[in-house]
């Protein structure tokens, strides 16, 4: 694919992480379309790009593939602008959206253009948005969603998988309104919790102030994704609205049933519903595969004196433990500090407890 152009349009989270990601493999020259200027300029240069084009019509002269990784509802819009410009003979546009089913049926726009659209869903992400954020390793190990026509060719499909190699992700193919249901229940739904979970500790610190102060491990857990970018999710739950309605039908039945259970008071039945969710979330897949990202969290007590940090980040990057992630735990900030360090890899977790511990630092693993 050497000397080929990529065009990108929008150049956010995601559409930078998958340039990053074409260029590990392929020496193609990738060009970006965003119409946030400053997301273009700063996508250039950091070299997440070759060229900034300021117009979809010059982008598409000469690319071979077009991704377009923009919210949802702009998506829509885009194909339909891509409709009305000359295209490549068997350009390959696919797009990263969350939803599938209104775009691959916005994509029939294109059928009489002699290009192939192909959907896909990277199934993985964070709750940070912008280029800035872009990682080429982001999709590593993570379902790869793509929603081919039936009667696309095989050749395409196996070219787009080839374009994307460098995201080292598995490729998995379905039709879009089976994505639309699956990715709803695991994606979407969680992420109208988190939002309300936070709603209500709003509402009630509206009565009781500073609470929010006191939020520990299991609430931020819990709601890290209602971080997330707002636009984003508006258009998500727009498209993806009938899947939505009905899970948060299931979800009334389910509340109401807590609320039944625990007015009943029953110590063995309240313990069963813990222990039943616990065994299932504890048999999901391998963390190194699927929608949840790998974590491979180490607790360290450390005491509270200035430097700390800068100690133990000294000790791993002294032997090349590179850390992905690190966070102060406040909630025992008057005793002891607990930083959580996130690391790449199990292997990489390990070398870092032991070599901790030859510090006299105490570490725990909390899966
Ligand atoms: N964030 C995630 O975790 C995640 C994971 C997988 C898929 N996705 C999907 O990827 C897409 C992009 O998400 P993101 O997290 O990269 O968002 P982002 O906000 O980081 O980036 C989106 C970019 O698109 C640009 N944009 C908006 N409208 C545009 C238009 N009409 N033309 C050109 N550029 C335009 C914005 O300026 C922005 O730079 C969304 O469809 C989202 O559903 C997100
Ligand atoms: O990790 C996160 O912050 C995410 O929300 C990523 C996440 C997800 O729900 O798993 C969000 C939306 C995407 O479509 C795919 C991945």
């Amino acid at each position: 694919m050497d000397g080929k152009r990529v065009l990108i349009i929008g150049l956010g989270l995601i559409g930078g992480s998958i340039a990053l990601a074409i260029k590990k493999k392929h020496k193609a020259v990738i060009v970006g379309f965003d119409v946030d200027e400053t997301q273009a300029k700063l996508a250039k240069s950091l070299d997440i790009i070759d060229d900034i084009t300021d117009s979809l019509e010059e982008g598409v002269k000469g690319a071979s593939l077009i991704i377009i990784a923009t919210p949802v509802q702009q998506t829509e819009k885009i194909i339909d602008q891509l409709a009305m410009l000359s295209l490549e003979e068997n350009v390959i546009i696919t797009d990263v959206g969350s939803t599938k089913k209104s775009i691959v049926d916005k994509s029939s726009v294109l059928k009489n253009k002699n290009a192939i659209f192909i959907g896909g869903h990277p199934m993985a992400g964070s709750h940070k948005s912008g280029v800035i954020a872009s990682k080429a390793h982001l999709f590593e190990n993570a379902f790869y969603i793509l929603t081919p026509d039936t009667n696309c060719q095989k050749r395409f499909v196996n070219g787009l998988k080839n374009w994307l190699e460098g995201t080292n992700a598995t490729f998995i193919e379905m039709s879009p309104s089976q994505h639309d249901k699956l990715v709803g229940v695991i994606s979407h739904f969680p992420h109208i919790i988190a939002a309300s979970l936070v709603h209500q500790l709003a509402h009630v610190e509206e009565e009781e102030q500073n609470i929010s102060r006191f939020a520990a491990g299991g609430f931020r857990d819990i709601t890290r994704i209602a971080s997330s970018s707002p636009i984003m999710w508006r258009d998500i739950l727009l498209h993806n609205r009938d899947v939505l309605l009905s899970l948060l039908e299931k979800w009334e039945l389910e509340m109401t049933s807590v609320k039944k259970m625990l007015k009943k008071a029953d110590e063995n039945e309240i313990y069963d519903y813990f222990s039943s969710a616990k065994q299932f979330r504890d048999k999901l897949p391998e963390r190194s595969k699927g929608a949840i990202p790998s974590f491979y969290d180490l607790f360290v007590d450390v005491e509270d004196y200035p430097g700390v940090i800068a100690h133990v980040t000294g000790i791993l990057g002294g032997r090349d433990i590179s850390i992905t992630n690190i966070r102060i735990i406040e909630t025992r900030e008057d005793i002891l500090g607990v930083l959580r360090l996130s690391f790449r890899s199990e292997a990489e977790r390990q070398k870092a407890k032991t070599l901790l511990s030859e510090y006299r630092y105490e570490t725990y693993i909390l899966d």
